[in-house]
């Protein structure tokens, strides 16, 4: 049999991008970045100029098309390869990143009658405009005793499905009514390549309640909730689930002409970004917490029993490995902190000298935090310019930084926002153990990990753990691409589950990041003070970031 490839396609915030995988060894054979030529939709409509709210986030579906027809015939160029002998392909996604379709799959948002309505569009992972659905949502669920919810750490996010689809139906009632279903946008870019939209198991079950044994919560449920969301999972979110490791269909002939694929080519049912990358770090038992880290951070987990973890996004049953509960946690800004200070708030002498030096403005800045040691700039911060998602689940909450004086450089600031991210961290791998679910070691993966030593660094010193770095820089991609090659089955040239194809594909750096006792220490006593913060500020001490935002709110 001649040699074997798989395509894995990673659909990040800002761009996709197509990693063709040598399934002998998992080496990254091609790969190529498709930016999305609508970003993120966060100001206003396209064509229309429509202004959005406050905490909107919306994406162009057909920049997902875009992705496949550049970044994949872009591969196998550049490889040489035939496409007979790439035998798989999977994608994975952000999530919850949803669209309401119609019958035929056809996003709303890309019709005359529904472009110039907002919410005809694809919701963004982090479009945070219905924290006050998920507010009720948790109130009741709460109030019912719903047992769902420590499924879900004590509270559901606004990120998810059934927030976004009832602010839908609260601001856009004609659009809820059209739509014929509401679909995650990793399973709508799969149904695009098979002709067959189906459901996986670890969107519908980290962010769509979905549960193996029990399906989604109680009709009973939806409608105390609102009477017209009664029948919302037998409607709107109606479909077959399919476990994750699963083929989805096969290439239609259209499609493969438009990517330059060979039609028939498996396609395993859609995934999410994070879940992807566990096995594709070859992360398979539990006691080892993958951190995928970018322009935010999820933290996966797999463990042998079903635990209630304060402020988890969820555990799902074979949600991340077949046979194994995974767990997920996560932190909604991390890089994209480090991008809001290096865009927003330095001075033109940082630009000039990081431009003289020949480094990026974070290279610079990077450079000159490591010349500190830990606890030396006074200045501690709260990494929630996005919200807290673990473990305060609270996207009304914000940023602040603690310690400023007339001395304070800006390279001070920068360290303190790469420990303030840490800490958040920390505290995420805190609630994990103290529950029962072992955290010995730390993975990381993404783009982090490869961009910046220092930050590693910190988070293996305030976490006091060694953290292994994945070889590959496009992890969640590879496992997207074992996941294609196990829709081909060990028969076609693939495998036949995906532990194997990790035992076979995924490696690890050798270097890793050991803690430093001395930073560890320093660094303990900087967490005790976070905890303070962020007790104080996040559980109801003081409600200042919520007024303040109430009162923006008012003034905008
Ligand atoms: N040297 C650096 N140090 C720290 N953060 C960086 C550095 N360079 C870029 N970033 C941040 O990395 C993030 C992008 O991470 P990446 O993993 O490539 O993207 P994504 O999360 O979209 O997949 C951006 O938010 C950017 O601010
Ligand atoms: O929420 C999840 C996964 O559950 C992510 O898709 C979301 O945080 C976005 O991840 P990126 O920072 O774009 O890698």
């Amino acid at each position: 049999m001649s040699k074997k490839y798989a395509i894995g396609v990673d659909y990040g915030t800002q761009s996709g991008r197509a990693v063709l995988i040598d399934l002998s060894d998992g080496a990254e054979v091609a790969e190529h970045v498709t930016a999305y030529t609508h970003r993120v939709i966060d100001e206003k409509l396209p064509v229309s100029g429509i202004k959005l709210e406050l905490d909107w986030a919306l994406q162009h579906p057909l920049d997902y098309i875009e992705v496949l027809e550049k970044s994949v015939p872009a591969v196998m160029q550049e490889s040489g390869i035939d496409p007979a002998d790439v035998i798989g392909l999977g994608i994975d996604f952000t999530a919850c990143t949803m669209l309401p379709i119609d019958e035929a799959g056809q996003p709303l948002c890309v019709q005359d009658a529904y472009k110039d309505n907002p919410h005809s569009w694809v919701k963004l992972w982090k479009h945070h405009a219905a924290q006050d659905e998920a507010n009720l949502i948790n109130e009741l669920a709460a109030q019912r005793g719903e047992k769902w919810v420590p499924r879900y750490g004590g509270k559901i996010s606004s990120e998810w499905m059934m927030a976004k689809a009832w602010q839908i139906l609260n601001e856009a009632p004609e659009i809820y009514e059209t739509a014929d279903k509401f679909v995650e946008a990793t399973d709508w870019v799969i149904g695009q390549l098979t002709g067959n939209i189906v459901r996986n198991s670890c969107t519908a079950g980290y962010k769509g309640m979905w549960h193996k044994q029990e399906g989604y919560p109680s009709k009973a449920f939806f409608k105390a909730l609102d009477p017209r969301l009664e029948n919302l999972t037998e409607t709107k979110l109606r479909g077959e689930v399919v476990p994750l490791g699963s083929k989805a269909g096969e290439l239609q002939a259209d499609m493969a002409a438009r990517i330059g694929l060979a039609a028939g080519t498996a396609i395993a049912v859609g995934n999410v970004d994070a879940h992807a990358a566990v096995p594709g770090v070859g992360v398979v038992t539990p006691g080892k917490l993958v951190m995928a880290m970018g322009t935010s951070i999820c933290h996966m987990l797999l463990g042998t029993e079903e635990k209630e973890v304060e402020g988890m996004c969820g555990v799902v049953e074979d949600g991340i490995i077949p046979g194994y509960f995974g767990y997920e946690a996560g932190q909604s800004a991390v890089g994209d902190i480090f991008e809001w200070f290096v865009e927003e708030s330095v001075p033109a002498y940082v630009l000039e000298e990081a431009e003289a030096a020949g480094e990026n403005v974070h290279v610079y800045l990077t450079r000159k935090a490591n010349e500190l040691k830990a606890g030396e700039s006074g200045l501690l911060a709260l990494d929630w310019w996005n919200g807290n998602r673990s473990v305060l689940v609270d996207t009304d909450l914000t940023g602040t930084i603690l310690g400023l004086t007339l001395l304070t450089k800006p390279w001070e600031v920068y360290r303190a926002l790469l420990e303030a991210t840490a800490f958040g961290t920390r505290k995420i791998v805190d609630a994990f153990h103290s529950n029962g679910v072992e955290v010995n070691e730390l993975y990381a993966c993404g783009g982090l990990p490869q961009k910046n030593a220092l930050l590693m660094q910190i988070y293996a010193d305030v976490t006091n753990r060694e953290i292994k770095i994945a070889a590959s820089k496009q992890t969640p991609a590879l496992g997207a691409a074992m996941f294609g090659a196990v829709a081909a089955g060990a028969a076609k040239g693939g495998f036949d589950n995906i532990v194997d194809a990790a035992r076979k594909m995924a490696r690890v750096r050798e270097e890793t990041f050991k803690p430093i006792p001395e930073n560890v220490a320093v660094y303990e006593k900087l967490y005790a003070e976070y905890n303070l913060l962020h007790d104080y500020y996040g559980r109801g001490a003081n409600d200042v970031m919520k007024r303040l935002k109430a009162i923006k709110e008012e003034q905008v």
